[in-house]
């Protein structure tokens, strides 16, 4: 499981250690450089091209052509001494040992001096330090991501409670709204209306064949950020980085992509630097037939067993696709599936301190978008087994507000199909402060993006009501979230059980300090998407998103356990 002591060590195995091999890559690592053997296969190449190029009379026109124009420029490509240096995937830099810096032609391109990763580590987490805008430390790793990737998940696995929020939630927010005017170099497959009847030949051109994981968004649901089209990429990539990093998939297995479709975001309509496509979202059946492309020539160049994730797609969209793929393809809509597992983990091991079941609790959901409804859903469902009730009856326990209020069965004429199955019967209430007082909820849980919507007094009501509030304010980044830790604490005097999407610094409350938790789905992908590709599973069943959210929760228990008490 992503994000227990255990399975991160696990990736940092993998990932400094070797895990290419695992995989059955090969790769220059620090203990098996690529020297002997790739030099040799190079040579060999060369040698065969010799061979073809003086015989050429035994040969067709099209294999010469292959040797010459493919597999000799791809050999020297990879291996030998400039362009190694610029390939991000297996440049070490100043660590290159002096064997290989002989045996890959490096002499003179680079200074003589060798150095050992942990001091290339040290000097580049140095940098990264120096700058005090997260976003200019953002900007630093994914130089060294494109530079040096070796290093860069490196000092990522070394360093994760410190780098995460850079290259992830919430840094990645900021980087996406400003992705034009930082862009340097394309880190993922752009899918545009443009590559409409063409995107088999697009995902060709991608360079790496053997692909496990692709996470895909279309932009229009950022975060808590709104549509920010073709810069969505942020997401994607950060993402995928977290696949290697806490999952252990190797990186080349990793295939970021950003559908784009257009966008509805005026100011990047506007935006000179915006770098895509400047017209308006094409919707029905335009994007349907684009998704629907997208899907089989990923099955088509890939294969059945490449785990598409669906990332930050507009809830419309969202449900609708998921439905419409899950069936018939391996798909995963984190925002839906991932978000509901880590809150239902979270909120197993809360009732630990708390006490009762499932059954026994009322939840309140504050946004019925994909995170609040998908929630809600496996929450029903954990309910439904644990009680053993049918999940209608689990789902009593559910209350929803969206953007008009109570979801209320009065309402169920004009309510989007998700919701229909939370329209309980109530007087419709508008505002969320007497929807918890009518309602008397256990647990608030709070994800349509409206930021400081958990008001003092809301905040207060929940503990008037509750001895031990559960309180979590999942929307993101930090600016878009429903309250902070220390408006948790302190306007609950200290009693509340606080979880938020984006992470927050401990806070000292009457001489106490508070390490609030994080409930991103960070904890969930990357661990059940590492499960589903090596099970060679076919489909992601609401079983495994259910075993996911019990082993975190699990974890989570263990880590609240025995973590040393603060005081
Ligand atoms: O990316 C994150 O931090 C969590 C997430 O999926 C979202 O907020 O859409
Ligand atoms: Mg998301």
């Amino acid at each position: 499981m992503a994000g227990s002591g255990e399975e991160k060590n696990g990736g940092v195995a993998a990932v400094s250690g070797g895990v290419e091999d695992a995989y059955g890559e090969d790769r220059a690592t620090e203990d098996q450089p690529i020297t002997p053997w790739a030099v040799c296969v190079a040579r060999y190449t060369w040698g065969v091209f010799h061979f073809q190029f003086n015989l050429s009379w035994c040969f067709n026109q099209a294999s010469f052509d292959y040797t010459v124009k493919i597999v000799m420029p791809c050999h020297f490509r990879a291996f030998s001494g400039h362009s190694l240096l610029r390939d991000p995937r297996h440049n070490k830099g100043l660590s290159f040992t002096e064997k290989e810096r002989d045996a890959h032609y490096l002499r003179g391109l680079l200074p003589p001096v060798v150095l050992s990763q942990e001091l290339q580590e040290k000097r580049l987490l140095q940098n990264v330090r120096q700058f005090e805008v997260p976003l200019q430390r953002y900007m630093a790793l994914m130089d060294l991501q494109e530079r040096n990737e070796r290093l860069f998940y490196k000092l990522l696995v070394d360093h994760v409670e410190e780098l995460l929020p850079v290259v992830y939630t919430p840094t990645v927010g900021e980087a996406c709204q400003k992705y034009g005017s930082i862009f340097r170099r394309p880190q993922g497959l752009y899918i545009s209306l443009k590559e409409k009847g063409r995107i088999l030949e697009v995902l060709r051109n991608w360079p790496e064949k053997s692909i496990q994981v692709i996470v895909v968004t279309d932009g229009e649901r950022i975060l808590g950020l709104g549509d920010l089209g073709c810069q969505g990429m942020g997401i994607p990539v950060g993402k995928l980085a977290l696949y290697s990093a806490l999952g252990g998939v190797r990186p080349s297995a990793c295939l970021p992509i950003t559908i784009d479709v257009g966008t509805n975001n005026e100011d990047l309509l506007k935006d000179e630097f915006y770098i895509g496509l400047r017209q308006k979202r094409a919707t029905g059946q335009e994007y349907s037939e684009l998704l629907d492309e997208f899907m089989s020539a990923v099955r088509q160049n890939y294969g059945q067993k490449v785990l598409v994730q669906f990332e930050d797609f507009a809830n419309h969209n969202a449900f609708a696709l998921l439905e419409k793929y899950r069936e018939i393809h391996l798909v995963f809509n984190d925002d839906i599936q991932g978000t509901a597992a880590v809150v239902l983990a979270g909120l197993i091991a809360a009732l630990k301190s708390v006490g009762g079941s499932l059954g026994d609790h009322t939840f309140l959901f504050f946004g019925a978008g994909e995170a609040g409804t998908g929630i809600a859903e496996l929450v029903a469902l954990a309910i439904s087994r644990q009680s053993k009730i049918s999940i209608d009856e689990a789902r009593n326990k559910i209350w929803l507000v969206d953007s008009k209020g109570l979801v209320v069965r009065s309402r169920e004429e004009t309510l989007q199909p998700f919701k229909k199955r939370y329209a309980h019967e109530h007087e419709p209430i508008k505002d969320l402060l007497g929807v918890v007082q009518a309602i008397r909820p256990t647990a608030l849980i709070g994800s349509a993006g409206v930021a400081r919507s958990f008001t003092k007094e809301v905040v207060e009501a929940m503990s008037s009501i509750n001895k031990r509030p559960i309180i979590l304010a999942l929307s993101n980044p930090t600016s878009q979230s429903e309250c902070t830790a220390e408006q948790a604490y302190s306007w609950s005097q200290g009693h509340a059980i606080f979880g938020s999407g984006s992470p927050f610094d401990p806070v000292k409350y009457n001489n106490k300090v508070f390490v609030p938790a994080q409930a991103n789905n960070a904890y969930i992908f990357p661990g059940l998407g590492l499960g589903v590709v090596i099970s060679g599973a076919i489909r992601v069943t609401d079983e495994m998103v259910l075993a996911a959210a019990e082993g975190l929760a699990e974890q989570a228990w263990l880590v609240i356990s025995l973590a040393p008490k603060i005081s």
